[in-house]
């Protein structure tokens, strides 16, 4: 087995070196975050050594005593349902092209996240962090800074997704510690890279699809994330999330009472050379009833440096990426999967 000498210690390494072995999982882990909040070091490097394993064989991971409020979730979840309840015209008013900075409303076909399909069946409500347009970041142009943009007459609904996105963050810098820690680094070793992250919070709303479906428009088609990683919280009791195995079997990723979701991104994965696996995921919603979910994507800063980690590269493990930093990557990808607003959309979504 191998060993990593790291500035707290030597550290075991499983699965003997870099090449990540995946496995035709069919079952996601679930992995206890309560050591980052009160652990010690031993139950911190267990912890870790979980986390290295769901995250080099499967990529998707269940979090549970994870501290963040019931009501917290429970009050997002209400206030997206009455947000997305309204009628189109009144959502339309904050649409995210009336935002420089990819916040705000989109409305059903709108996003084609996997650019092969017709357009994903759910409508959507983007925040992230909040910086002021005068800020010199906003100002130099980097597009993932800026205001958000908020329904004028919602208070709720605001201090909800806000109180919700503060959380995310507050959770986000203890899964960081515990990332570093299961890559054999010291716990603090992102820190100072993510002290103005890209950070963004939606709430989702896809409509049931009855009968016979047409695999190009499901609820959100087969993609990865784009950031570090994702935090999801889906309403109990519907099934629609599925998750691509190593043996290209699709996996349902069913909510379960009092856990997230957590799935590595790709900068998480370039970050690792591919040590960590991007999985990839799909939601179909076939229950019959309404599906809310809550993603929230966490990056670093706009201007870091997004590149292999020295203790994942080694003579037979050249780095596999060239060196992007976290703005322009998430951008890129971002470009790609709004790339169909306006008349083609239009054409598609009338034709349905
Ligand atoms: O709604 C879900 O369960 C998944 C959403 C998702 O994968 C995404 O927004 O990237
Ligand atoms: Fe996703």
């Amino acid at each position: 087995m191998k060993v990593l000498e790291t500035g707290n210690g030597a550290r075991a390494m499983k699965n003997g070196g870099l090449d990540p072995q995946r496995i035709s999982f069919e079952e996601i882990p679930i992995i206890d975050l309560e050591p980052m909040f009160s652990g010690d070091a031993a139950a911190k490097a267990k912890l870790a050594e979980d986390l290295r394993k769901a995250c080099t064989e499967v990529g998707f991971l269940y979090i549970k005593n994870h501290h963040v409020p019931a009501e917290v979730l429970e009050g997002t979840f209400a206030a997206a349902e009455t947000y997305f309840g309204q009628p189109d015209e009144v959502k339309m008013a904050n649409h995210v092209s009336k935002s420089k900075n990819n916040r705000g409303y989109a409305a059903m076909l709108e996003e084609n996240t996997d650019p092969t399909a017709r357009g994903d069946l759910h409508e959507s409500f983007d925040i992230a962090l909040d910086v002021p347009a005068d800020d010199p970041d906003v100002k130099a142009g980097k597009v993932l800074y800026g205001p958000n943009q908020w329904p004028s007459d919602m208070p709720e609904f605001r201090k909800a997704l806000e109180t919700y996105h503060a959380e995310m963050l507050k959770l986000s810098g203890h899964l960081l510690h515990a990332f570093a820690l299961a890559l054999g680094l010291e716990e603090t070793y992102f820190d100072d890279m993510v002290g103005k992250p890209l950070a963004t919070l939606r709430v989702l709303h896809y409509p049931p699809q009855f009968g016979e479906i047409d695999d190009r428009q499901i609820g959100i088609g087969a993609h990865s994330d784009y950031e570090c990683f994702t935090i999801l919280a889906q309403k109990e009791g519907i099934s629609a999330l599925q998750v691509l195995n190593a043996a290209g079997e699709w996996i349902a990723a069913d909510p379960i009472p009092g856990c997230f979701v957590v799935n590595v991104g790709d900068q998480m994965a370039r970050w690792t050379n591919d040590l960590f696996a991007s999985t990839v995921h799909r939601a179909i919603n076939r229950s019959g009833r309404e599906r809310y979910s809550i993603p929230f994507f966490f990056g670093p800063n706009y201007d870091t440096l997004v590149e292999a980690l020295p203790s994942c590269v080694d003579e037979d493990h050249p780095a596999k990426y060239p060196p992007v930093t976290s703005g322009d990557y998430v951008n890129g990808r971002f470009a790609a999967t709004f790339a169909h607003y306006g008349k083609d959309n239009e054409a598609e979504a009338s034709a349905h």
